[in-house]
């Protein structure tokens, strides 16, 4: 008999792996931190002990899901400004809400909830772009989730820094200080093409080619943006980017709507990444992401929730339920985006993006055990034809029932292992208090 640490003997593993396998009645064998052995369950029972082993006869297992753009501390506004264009949203609401409360330990306790809430979603990896991310370590740290910290820079000042120069300052001793980390990973994050300018822009690029980062930003958000660019600068944004040396395999672009076929080709061309977040983009009235379009021209697409402030929510299954359904309506085509590559946009694509695909995305010997059990046992998922349909069209993050990451469990039947959900409430509902107090006044 081999000894593995975790032994999970389930109804179904959808592997997300290049052939899109879908195994029944089939183990996953975890040691270290990594997938040790997938195989079917007769054979791992007479093969494998484990110190732990677990019964998930009616629970399909699936790699960690990537929600590949958020604002994670945002969750303390949710709720704060709804049913507002974008710009009237950030203008009005969210950058003066930001410039009173933003801090080092709003960031940290805001962030806390985040991942709280998403670590009951199923979600094992997160993008975030947001200031004082460097209080928010520990607390990722502590919790096993992984995140791509995307430290913002922007032309005006904020509460984390003055000047575009001050915020690359400071993100780039947080890239120094986590080079090669295994759970937390730096990025850069400019907020938008209308909010850097040129100067910053190319010192972006020339940071991210000299530390060898990746970059994530706000792009093409809405069709004002575009026409506003073009006013400006005479052209639009993504041939600006292009021209500034921004879009190649480094390049995360959130949004991506109101393109033409131009933009697209220059995306393609360029082996940037999209970031698709429907929810924020349906809330907000923003536009629609032509994924179909970006995806037949070759471009890797993912998926995001953006922040609770403008989703409101962080659920990356109902994310990309709404990605596959709308991927049909704003195409015409009800094959756009169908179940199983919706589930690539939340994994593998993702960890392509993250330049992970060898270590995350699927669940394939060797690869880092990030994994989670949805619970299909009630009436609700009856009858069950097809487990990848169910998780696309059928499933809710209720049905998150166990989460491990890098092999550590985090969520034992829905309960957070790594973090105290009492004191995250406390604090939660402290914050609101504050909060709503001062808009009274
Ligand atoms: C530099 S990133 C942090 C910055 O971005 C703001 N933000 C949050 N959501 C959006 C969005 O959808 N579009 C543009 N900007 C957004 C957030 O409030 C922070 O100020
Ligand atoms: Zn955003």
């Amino acid at each position: 008999m081999t000894s593995v640490d975790t032994l999970i003997h389930a109804g179904w593993i959808i592997t997300v792996n290049a052939e899109k396998t879908v195994l029944q009645h089939h183990s996953l064998a975890i040691r270290d931190n990594l997938i040790a052995a997938i195989l079917p369950t007769e054979q791992a029972r007479a093969q494998f002990t484990a110190t732990e082993e677990l019964e998930l006869a009616e629970h399909v297992l699936m790699p960690g899901l990537i929600n590949m753009h958020g604002h994670a501390a945002m969750a303390y506004f949710r709720g704060m400004a709804d049913d507002l264009p974008l710009m009237s949203w950030l203008n009005d609401h969210i950058w003066p809400a930001e410039g009173q409360w933003v801090s080092a330990d709003f960031a940290r306790d805001g962030t806390e909830l985040a991942i709280a809430e998403m670590l009951r979603c199923g979600t094992t990896f997160y993008a975030d772009n947001y200031f004082f991310a460097e209080a928010t370590t520990n607390t990722i740290i502590n919790s096993g989730i992984r995140a791509q910290l995307c430290f913002p820079i922007i032309d005006f000042p904020t509460n984390w820094a003055k000047t575009p120069d001050e915020h690359l300052e400071k993100g780039l001793a947080l890239a120094k200080q986590f080079k090669g980390h295994e759970q937390v990973m730096v990025s850069l994050g400019p907020h938008a093409p209308y909010t850097v300018s040129d100067e910053p822009f190319r010192k972006i690029v020339a940071a991210a080619e000299e530390h060898d980062l990746l970059i994530q930003m706000h792009v093409h958000e809405t069709q004002g943006e575009v026409d506003d660019g073009i006013k400006l600068h005479g052209k639009r944004p993504i041939a600006r980017l292009q021209e500034l040396g921004l879009l190649s395999p480094r390049m995360q672009c959130v949004h991506m709507t109101a393109l033409d076929d131009a933009d697209i080709k220059m995306i393609a061309d360029s082996g940037a990444t999209v970031v698709h977040c429907p929810e924020s983009n349906l809330k907000l009235a923003s536009g629609f992401c032509p994924i179909e379009k970006l995806q037949k021209a070759g471009v890797n697409v993912t998926i995001g929730t953006d922040g609770a402030a403008s989703n409101n929510d962080l659920d990356m299954l109902s994310e990309l339920r709404t990605a596959a359904i709308l991927a049909k309506a704003a195409s015409g085509n009800a094959e756009a985006l169908p179940a199983h590559a919706a589930l690539e946009a939340a994994t593998i694509n993702a960890a392509k993006a993250l330049r992970l695909g060898d270590k995350l995305g699927s669940l394939e010997v060797g690869k880092w055990a990030d994994v989670i059990a949805l619970d299909f046992s009630e009436i609700e998922s009856l009858p069950m034809y097809d487990p990848v349909s169910h998780v696309a069209y059928a499933t809710s993050r209720n049905q998150v029932s166990d989460v491990w990451i890098n092999g550590q469990r985090v969520l034992a039947d829905r309960e957070l292992l790594t973090l105290d959900v009492h004191a995250i409430a406390h604090k939660a509902k402290a914050w609101q208090q504050r909060i709503q107090e001062a808009r009274n006044v």
